[in-house]
């Protein structure tokens, strides 16, 4: 069966999703996108090929709704979209926090909700979407959720009850490290590096990092151990990195990331 797909709050995560849709075969023709403004709208059209429609037209048209408005705007969206959407259409949200029996309730009796967290390398195919079925999702919608996000990245079932925590990992996730890698940077200016040759080196760094945790099979604990010599120079550094307790700062802010994302059920956070 031909799906047509519609992007609702065609924003930073939307696009990337838009664009990993159209990479991996999405015909731009089953491709539909809404925006706020206009000149937003216009500029998805140029650089996509897709249809610009209203929220209500979307509703109308496509038989998957994918809701990537921030988790405030949520409750004014599905306000708008309630008269338009029937219950055969699948309604997949990827805003962080708001449950799925948040939507259930303001759509049409029976409706299909799917939750998903992605997050943003589904730009370079390497997405993290972390998948849960609402009350009335059957394997089915799981399975074309997972059809869509598995196109950009891998994805994973888990119970709705753990998506606030998978939110502070894996969606929240790229934002650590690309804070590692500027402090990182920085510590290359204070010793003596220029800026683009201390970035190169970090990033290197951090590809060569990322592929061997991926591809080695070996525990990070292992990885880590290979590069610690004795009386060497990576251990001076782990020293102060948990003189500085930055093993504990971790935990603490993906346990303050976990609880942001349960302040946000409510869609007015
Ligand atoms: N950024 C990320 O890494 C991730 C974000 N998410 C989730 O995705 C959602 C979007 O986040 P993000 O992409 O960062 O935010 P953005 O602000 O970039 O995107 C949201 C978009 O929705 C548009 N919008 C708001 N209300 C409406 C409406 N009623 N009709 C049509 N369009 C509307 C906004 O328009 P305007 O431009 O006019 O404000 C904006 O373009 C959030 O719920 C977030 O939790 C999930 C995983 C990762
Ligand atoms: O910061 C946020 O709230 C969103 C959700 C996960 C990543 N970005």
């Amino acid at each position: 069966m031909t799906h047509t797909v519609a992007v609702l709050g065609t924003g930073k995560i939307g696009e990337a999703l838009l664009s990993g849709m159209i990479r991996a075969g999405w015909n731009p023709a089953n491709l539909l996108v809404t925006a706020r403004r206009p000149e937003r709208a216009e500029e998805l059209r140029t650089r996509y090929g897709v249809d610009p429609v209203s929220n209500a037209d979307a509703a109308k048209r496509a038989d998957t709704l994918i809701l990537a408005v921030k988790p405030q705007d949520m409750g004014r969206l599905l306000d708008e979209l309630s008269p338009h959407v029937t219950s055969d259409r699948l309604v997949i949200s990827a805003a962080a926090g708001i449950p799925t029996a948040f939507i259930e309730e303001r759509l049409a009796a029976n409706t299909p909700v799917v939750r998903v967290m992605p997050n943003t390398p589904v730009l370079v195919d390497e997405g993290m979407s972390v998948i849960s079925a609402g009350s009335h999702a059957t394997p089915t919608h799981l399975a074309h959720a997972e059809e869509i996000f598995g196109g950009v990245g891998k994805t994973l079932r888990v119970p709705e009850s753990q998506q606030d925590a998978a939110t502070a990992l894996s969606g929240s996730g790229p934002a650590y490290f690309y804070y590692l890698v500027e402090a990182m940077t920085d510590a290359g200016i204070l010793l003596g590096l220029p800026r683009a040759q201390a970035h190169d080196l970090i990033v290197q760094a951090a590809i060569g990092a990322a592929v061997m945790l991926r591809d080695s099979g070996e525990h990070p604990v292992k990885l880590r151990e290979a590069v610690t010599s004795p009386a060497g120079t990576t251990i001076s550094a782990i020293r102060e990195l948990e003189n500085h307790g930055v093993r504990a700062a971790l935990i603490a802010a993906l346990e303050a990331a976990r609880d942001r994302s349960r302040e946000l059920a409510s869609g007015n956070g």
